[in-house]
């Protein structure tokens, strides 16, 4: 048992950073956030700037300590999380990275998968990675940014100095001083460069994608140490004892360890993710298989658990484009009373492939849309159409799972910022038919973080006790919309038909 009284999490988000500094009740004790630059060079394509990420998760530890009034000597430990393929190249003896950090939702690379699909690739590579061939993963992202690399000249770039990561590794590294170039299987395992049989880099797949294997960090538990920070970062040398990408760490967070249970996210992109055990399941749904999460074991291999995911690129993002895109509202809260103006969508009907479309479709080339527009439709059914769209894109990946366990899930467990939008909770009941539960503290990813790191330095014991004892806020149940919802589906399936293949 440690002295120290709190645990803090990092959760790196696509649209902001935080820390939240959690008690031995598991009581958020203070946080800090900040919003990210979001870079939208062309279209269908997605920066972020890796110093902004690192400056602000640097502030954001300073301010939740201030926030919460404690001693940073006073943590006991760190869980790291992070939003999952985005990744960059930095330079080990300067730190300046050397292009801004491709994100997830980038599209740029949707040639290059083509390409490798035309060359025969797509079913070799689901083999050894478990994931879909699309330009969503790191290893097209990580090869077009050593190709530009490559072309500067004045003064050539020294490869033996390039480190590659995602925004996990690049984090870790800053947090330790540089000394620690690291990254856990389940951030390792959206790279499309991990067997998951093995649990190590493939190299075949490293040479398919001209990736130096030097580059790459280690690979290592998700749940166990990776170093401590630098006493520069706060004063005290804090052990950083978990790493898991956000979606793992939401699904370790909700207590689904096990085959059968599940949870949704609803960040920027939506999420579900089912825990499979032990098992590499392979979905005949299009749905990804990945790793949960990892832990070392006293001899031998580290135990490695596995999941099943449905990735929705846009959920939280079709809120952000409605608010810094398009302006039509001022703040994502809006949404909620906007939607309840109207008794329906007036016909209305939206695609959020703002970024193509994932789960189950995979369509690279698929854009967003608008259908239905007569001269009645107003800005309150366009919202209303936007949130209809983020739950009626779960639906299909909910009725995706379905086919694959050949069960229907009888109750969806959620978190992530946008589920704080009431309306959109209650259309999601209605559209599934089945109830919505969701958490009185919505940031679960950080909740998982922090039980995880807190669990490894013997802070918390009882990993069943810390996920039973979060407090439910409310239970959305199917209501008066159901029929209507339910009915609607089909339309909306009509539009997406529509948008597929827009930008081939
Ligand atoms: N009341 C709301 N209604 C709908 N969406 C919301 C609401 N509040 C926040 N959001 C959306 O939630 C997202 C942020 O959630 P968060 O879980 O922090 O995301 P991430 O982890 O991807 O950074 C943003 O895209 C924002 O638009
Ligand atoms: O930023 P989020 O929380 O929507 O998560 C992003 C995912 O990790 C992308 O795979």
């Amino acid at each position: 048992m440690t002295s120290a009284n709190y645990i803090m999490a990092l959760d790196l988000g696509t649209t902001g950073n935080r820390a939240i500094i959690f008690d031995r009740d598991g009581n958020i004790a203070g946080q800090a956030y900040k919003e990210l630059t979001q870079y939208y060079p062309q279209p269908g394509w997605v920066e972020h700037d890796p110093r902004e990420i690192w400056q602000d998760i640097d502030w954001a530890i300073g301010a939740a300590i201030g926030n919460a009034e404690i001693q940073p000597g006073e943590l006991a430990a760190i869980g790291l999380t992070v939003q999952r393929e985005t990744c960059l190249l930095w330079d080990s003896d300067t730190g300046r990275p050397l292009q801004n950090a491709i994100v997830w939702q980038d599209r740029r690379t949707a040639p290059m998968c083509n390409q490798l699909r035309d060359m025969g690739k797509a079913e070799e590579i689901a083999q050894r990675t478990g994931l879909v061939l699309d330009a969503y993963f790191s290893a097209t992202k990580l090869a077009w940014l050593l190709d530009r690399v490559k072309e500067e000249t004045d003064p050539p770039v020294d490869f033996n100095r390039v480190l590659a990561g995602t925004v996990d590794s690049w984090v870790l590294w800053n947090l330790t001083g540089r000394q620690v170039h690291a990254t856990d299987h389940s951030n390792a395992s959206r790279t499309m460069l991990l067997n998951i049989e093995t649990g190590d880099w493939d190299e075949s797949l490293l040479a398919l994608f001209n990736i130096p294997p030097h580059m790459m960090p280690i690979i290592r538990p998700s749940l166990g140490l990776f170093g401590h920070t630098d006493p520069g970062i706060t004063g005290a040398e804090i052990p950083i004892m978990a790493i898991f990408g956000d979606q793992q760490a939401a699904l370790y967070g909700h207590g689904c360890d096990r085959p059968g249970l599940l949870k949704c996210t609803y960040g920027t992109g939506a999420f579900l993710v089912s825990h499979t055990g032990d098992e590499i399941a392979r979905s005949q749904n299009q749905l990804l298989t990945t790793i949960a999460w990892s832990e070392a074991t006293d001899q031998g291999p580290p135990h490695i658990g596995y999941a099943l995911e449905g990735s929705m690129f846009t959920a939280g993002s079709c809120i952000q484009w409605l608010r810094d895109g398009i302006r039509v509202i001022t703040s994502a809260a809006d949404t909620e009373s906007l939607a309840e103006k109207v008794s329906d969508n007036g016909g209305l009907y939206f695609v959020p492939a703002l970024s193509g479309l994932g789960a189950p479709h995979w369509d690279m080339s698929a854009r967003g849309a608008f259908l239905g527009i007569t001269s009645a439709a107003q800005r309150e059914h366009m919202v209303r159409a936007v949130l209809e769209a983020i739950a009626y894109e779960v639906k299909e990946v909910v009725d995706a799972v379905n086919q694959d366990a050949g069960t229907p899930i009888k109750q969806l467990v959620v978190d992530g910022g946008a589920c704080r939008n009431n309306f959109l909770m209650q259309f999601q009941a209605d559209a599934l038919g089945i109830p919505v539960e969701r958490p009185t503290v919505l940031d679960v990813t950080a909740q998982g973080a922090a039980f995880a790191a807190g669990l490894a330095v013997g802070f918390w014991n009882d990993y069943r006790a810390l996920v039973t004892n979060r407090p439910t806020d409310r239970v959305f149940e199917p209501g008066d919309g159901t029929a209507q919802a339910q009915a609607n589906f089909a339309f909306w399936q009509k539009a997406v038909e529509r948008a597929k293949h827009w930008a081939e």
